[in-house]
């Protein structure tokens, strides 16, 4: 039964209760008996997907339903089993916004200790706020303020997660980005600042994380796992090389560091992801983002930017055991978009089939 949706734009995505198999992975709290029940007993409230809402509307707005259902903001996605990240200390940095948000949520609801860190503190706070509501088991949230770029603030990150968690199992080098110009006008000192960004960090935190704490856990009793996230840039990154180029030199650097650390239980992946729909990223393209979505979606095959929540399964599996035997590689979460260089067309086929794992606006969809 379709819900008539308020908002102005009436843009909206209605569904009947398909956030049941969400909240069944949502382990704890007793939550999959909230939504079981709801479906059993078919009562016809729908969950509106609509951007604008912060939390699902249900028909009446006011009923026992809907009061359960407005939990779902502060509970994390996960297909992994609970307690999975118990024990384990890890950094995330970036871990305030967008697809760093994601990965220490997920991870937090894991019960996992993690360290977020950005520059902006504010921005840290607020998140690990929010997100010690999902924490599960013992998991939570703990912020330093770091520009990665910066040699003494890496080695003031690594102190504090040491001291606060005790070790370090995991490293998210996330924190990175760029701004948009063609190569014959980026300054040096632009190109400098994006290389500082995305590679010297990466570089930087890896190695003091090593020489810090792993190369002197003699008992090998605890491994370490680092995830890179880089770009789906295979063919270059026009009007972006700067950026192309960074996250070359972190592919590679990571193939390196795998092979250099494995005798030591470390290992080193990446993560690419294509085009993924983060309102912190693309806030900061302004105007630009929009004209760009509108192209790019037409020449990626699923025919949707990805979510937060796609690119943070990949990175929770490369930071758990189930991934022990995996290193040195670089993995796409592109919707297919890596895969030909001949763009496919919309009419080439209809709307996309591939269901969405969390939430998407209709904007971010063709
Ligand atoms: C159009 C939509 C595209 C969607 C793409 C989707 C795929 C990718 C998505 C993402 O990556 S989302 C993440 C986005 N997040 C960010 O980019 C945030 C991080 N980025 C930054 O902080 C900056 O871009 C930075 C350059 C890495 C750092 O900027 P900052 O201002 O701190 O650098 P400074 O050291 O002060 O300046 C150095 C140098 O850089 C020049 N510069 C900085 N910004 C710009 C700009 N927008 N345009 C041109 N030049 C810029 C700056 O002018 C300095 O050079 P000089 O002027 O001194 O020569
Ligand atoms: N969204 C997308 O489509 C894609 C994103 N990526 C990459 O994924 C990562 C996350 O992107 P996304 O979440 O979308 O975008 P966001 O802009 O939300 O994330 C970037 C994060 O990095 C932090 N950061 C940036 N510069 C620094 C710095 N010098 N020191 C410390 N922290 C820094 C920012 O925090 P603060 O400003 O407070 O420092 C912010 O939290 C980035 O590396 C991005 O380039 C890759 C492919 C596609």
């Amino acid at each position: 039964m379709p819900y008539k949706c308020q908002c102005p734009s009436q843009r909206i995505k209605t569904h009947n209760l398909k956030v049941r198999s969400m909240f069944k992975a949502c382990d704890g709290r007793g939550t999959t008996k909230i939504f079981l029940s709801i479906i059993y007993t078919k009562i016809p409230h729908q969950i509106c997907q609509h951007s604008q809402h912060s939390t699902p509307i249900c028909r009446s707005g006011k009923c026992e339903i809907h009061r359960k259902c407005s939990l779902m903001s502060s509970l994390a996605l996960t297909p992994f089993k609970a307690g999975l990240f118990v024990g384990k200390s890890i950094i995330v940095t970036g871990g305030g916004t967008g697809l760093g948000y994601a990965i220490a949520k997920e991870l937090v609801s894991l019960g996992a200790k993690v360290v977020i860190a950005a520059r902006r503190i504010e921005v840290l706070e607020a998140a690990a706020s929010e997100m010690n509501k999902s924490s599960q088991r013992g998991g939570k949230i703990y912020v330093c303020q770091c520009n990665v770029r910066n040699e003494d603030d890496i080695q003031k990150l690594v102190t504090f997660a040491l001291e606060t968690m005790g070790g370090i199992d995991g490293l998210v080098n996330n924190a990175g980005g760029q701004f948009v110009s063609p190569v014959e006008n980026i300054s040096a000192r632009g190109f400098k600042a994006v290389v500082e960004t995305n590679l010297l960090s990466c570089f930087m935190l890896s190695k003091e994380i090593y020489n810090r704490w792993w190369s002197q856990q003699e008992d090998r009793k605890r491994s370490g796992s680092i995830v890179n996230i880089i770009l789906a840039n295979k063919n270059g990154f026009p009007m972006m090389a700067h950026s192309g180029a960074a996250r070359a030199g972190v592919e590679n650097l990571t193939k390196s560091m795998a092979l250099e650390w494995i005798g030591r239980g470390v290992r080193v992946n990446c993560v690419a992801p294509g085009i993924i729909y983060t309102e912190s990223g693309f806030a900061n393209y302004g105007e630009m983002a929009g004209a760009f979505l509108s192209s790019v979606l037409p020449c990626i095959p699923a025919h949707r930017c990805g979510t937060a929540e796609e690119v943070s399964s990949l990175v929770v599996f490369l930071l758990s055991d189930a991934a022990v035997y995996i290193t040195g590689q670089n993995m796409g979460v592109d919707g297919g978009m890596g895969q030909g260089t001949i763009p496919l067309r919309p009419q080439d086929h209809g709307a996309s089939l591939l269901p969405v794992y969390g939430e998407l606006p209709m904007k971010a969809r063709l």
